[in-house]
């Protein structure tokens, strides 16, 4: 039968050594090499994911520049593996300066093996966590894309895919109604895109980034919407689609041009005058609540009607369970090339924090987090502290009664859980050391989806 246990290379030049070694690790299948061409074969044949290396090798027994080619080339060979050095009594530069040079850990001469045990076993650990966030980041985008490039795993979301891309194909007026920073923008060019519009142009006119008046030229022309009806940003939308992102903030003077604009093109469009149409399709968004503003007298109902032929409700990021891992997995993947190459992954207290978080700035806040945190992490894996959640998790909202809390920490257990092993129930109900039965009893119970 084959050996199953985790492979550790060792390599030492000391025949005594060799042997104590060998016997205090049967809990490995150990390898043991003597000098650099022996642990570079026995690397290259036998992948051990954890060696420890003694600097000093022949032909350079008592000095250190063997055993720093041997780690040079075992990085090269393969980056992954996890080289714990040996340093003799008096050799703490040359240990720290092996870290440096990508080495894993060190450990002191003469060998103190319960230690070295534990800064072994902790490198396995290391290397198999670093395994499975390398595993999840490749697979988070192929599987967890809708409408193209809209990464999500919650029912929540997948609905609102599901619905823009029935309508797509159609010419109905959408509201992407939503927080800021729950992807409205990347909806609506999602949108556009499943449209038979696809190939005509993408417009888009922020109106509460400009003043009135500038936002006037810009949508219909410096003349006005009476004069120049085909100008500006309508007319460079001309067999496409206008976007106007927060249209809640447009001011009511300017409702009422873009309402007669929209009457004079439905007379266009039924031929009344013999003109063409303008042959544009608009797509609205805002984080403002339009049918309390049309109430409340601050946006024009008719206008609202005609805009808003369907409402399309995208919900915060914070109620779309397992989506901030899922998402911050997708940003490490996007920018690990240009703002740090040595990230590979997330710490479980940052998997824990980034399920607890409220979002209120929602996946523009956790893109904005994930970038910070990349520049700033230190070690391979970006934790809590580096995307500056590691207070706020702490403190918690208030707590309203026993009850409550008990199930907000079930909920977050169960999210974690769910997340951790991209929504495998059986090993979610593993690690959360409940039957499978259990969980999906769980899961219906406080309405989540398995
Ligand atoms: N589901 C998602 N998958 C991948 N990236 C996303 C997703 N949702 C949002 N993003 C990214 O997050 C950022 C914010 O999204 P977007 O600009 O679309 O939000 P918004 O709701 O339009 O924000 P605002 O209210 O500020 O205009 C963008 O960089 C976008 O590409």
């Amino acid at each position: 039968m084959s050996d199953t246990r985790p492979k550790l290379l060792i390599v030492e030049d000391d025949p005594g050594l060799q042997r104590q070694l060998r016997w205090a690790y049967d809990a490995y299948h150990v390898f043991i090499a003597g000098d650099r061409e022996e642990a570079i074969d026995l690397l290259r044949a036998e992948t051990p994911d954890v060696v420890t290396l003694d600097l000093g090798l022949p032909p350079d027994p008592d000095g250190t520049s063997e055993g720093f080619a041997t780690l040079a080339d075992m990085l090269r060979i393969k980056p992954d593996t996890k080289i714990i050095v040996a340093s003799g009594h008096g050799e703490r530069e040359s240990a720290l300066e092996a870290i440096a040079g990508g080495a894993y850990d060190f450990y002191q001469k003469p060998v103190d093996i319960n230690e070295l045990g534990l800064i072994v076993s902790r490198a396995f650990h290391v290397h198999a966590l670093e395994r499975d966030n390398a595993r999840l980041v490749e697979s988070a985008p192929r599987d967890k894309q809708v409408l193209g490039q809209v990464i999500t795993a919650a029912p929540e979301m997948i609905r609102v895919a599901r619905t823009i891309e029935r309508v797509a194909p159609t010419d109905v007026f959408v509201l992407l109604s939503g927080g800021s920073g729950t992807g409205k923008g990347l909806l609506a060019q999602a949108l556009h895109d499943a449209s038979q519009r696809r190939d005509g142009p993408f417009v888009t006119v922020n109106c509460a980034a400009l003043s009135s008046a500038t936002l006037e030229a810009e949508l219909f022309g410096e003349f006005g919407s009476d004069k120049r009806p085909a100008g500006g940003r309508i007319g460079a939308a001309r067999g496409g689609t206008l976007f106007l992102d927060e249209v809640g903030d447009m001011d009511l003077s300017l409702q009422a041009q873009l309402l007669l604009f929209l009457q004079q093109r439905r007379e266009a469009d039924a031929g009344d005058r013999g003109a063409k149409g303008m042959d544009i399709r608009i797509l609205c968004a805002s984080h403002r609540d339009l049918g309390a503003m049309t109430a409340a007298g601050t946006f024009r109902e008719d206008l609202y009607y005609r805009l808003a032929e369907v409402v399309v409700r995208i919900p915060g990021l914070k109620d779309r369970p397992g989506d901030p891992a899922l998402l911050a997995r997708h940003f490490l993947n996007r920018f690990a090339d240009d703002l740090n190459p040595q990230v590979k992954g997330l710490a479980p207290d940052a998997l824990a924090a980034l399920d607890a978080w409220s979002w209120p700035g929602n996946v523009r806040e956790l893109e904005n987090r994930m970038k910070r945190a990349m520049i700033l992490a230190e070690g391979k894996l970006i934790t809590a502290a580096d995307l500056d959640l590691d207070q706020e998790t702490q403190g918690g909202a208030d707590v309203i009664n026993l009850k409550l809390a008990r199930e907000m920490a079930d909920r977050r257990a169960i999210r974690h859980a769910m997340a951790r092993t991209d929504g495998n129930i059986s090993g979610a109900a593993r690690m959360l050391g409940i039957s499978r039965p259990t969980l999906y009893d769980l899961l219906k119970h406080y309405h989540m989806q398995g």
